[in-house]
């Protein structure tokens, strides 16, 4: 069979969820969404498409946006940014562990090692991760130039992490990523 007569696949849907206050009201421009979108069109190789949303930092409403992106859009991974801190309104993990049937907290220890390099006020980020049905959703900070370090970080085990989970199949550019699969 030639790759031709193979059925075309489904783009991969991406949920990207910008939780920030003023970007959501327009006191400054979302940098978040389309530095995501960016870093992804690096990474991915293989078909995928987008679904972004910016929205202020509340609790139900960052829950139902999550249930809605992996629910109702039916997207493969959801990546958020912001929200992700101590301060008050900091209610992106709440959320994220409220819709996940099961949390995945590697993703954070990683992405907080990681930033650590970088900045020393990464730990005080409790970003995480987690399964809801057969998404995969993970905070990034909300610093638009955390998004590359923590992305470039996490992404070698996301498309084995959608294959167990039972989600759209990503092929990532090499190049750029080497995404592990220990059983192919
Ligand atoms: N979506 C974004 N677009 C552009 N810059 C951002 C964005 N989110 C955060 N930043 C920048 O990173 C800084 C730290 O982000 P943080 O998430 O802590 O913001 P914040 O103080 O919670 O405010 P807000 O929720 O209104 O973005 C912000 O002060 C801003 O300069
Ligand atoms: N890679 C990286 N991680 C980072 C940062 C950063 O600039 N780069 N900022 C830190 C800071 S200052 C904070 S307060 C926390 C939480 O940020 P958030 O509330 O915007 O999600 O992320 C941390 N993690």
């Amino acid at each position: 069979m030639t790759d031709a007569s193979l059925p075309p696949t489904e783009p991969v849907k991406i949920g990207i969820v910008t939780i920030s206050d003023r970007a959501s009201c327009g006191i400054y421009e979302d940098k978040g969404g389309p530095a995501i979108v960016a870093e992804l069109r690096r990474i991915v190789a293989s078909p995928w498409m987008a679904e972004a949303r910016v929205i202020p930092d509340e609790l139900d409403l960052i829950a139902a946006t999550l249930v809605e992106l992996c629910d109702v859009a039916g997207c493969d991974l959801v990546v958020t940014t912001g929200g992700t801190g101590p301060a008050p309104r900091d209610v992106t993990p709440e959320a994220t562990e409220r819709v996940c049937d099961k949390m995945m907290p590697g993703f954070g220890e990683l992405m907080r090692s990681v930033s650590l390099r970088v900045v020393p006020t990464a730990i005080l980020s409790r970003q995480t991760a987690g399964i809801r049905g057969r998404s995969l959703i993970i905070n990034l900070p909300g610093k638009p130039s955390a998004i590359h370090d923590c992305l470039m970080a996490v992404f070698p085990a996301i498309p084995y992490c959608l294959d167990l989970t039972g989600a759209g199949r990503i092929d990532t550019d090499p190049a750029v990523c080497v995404a592990f699969r220990p059983k192919s």
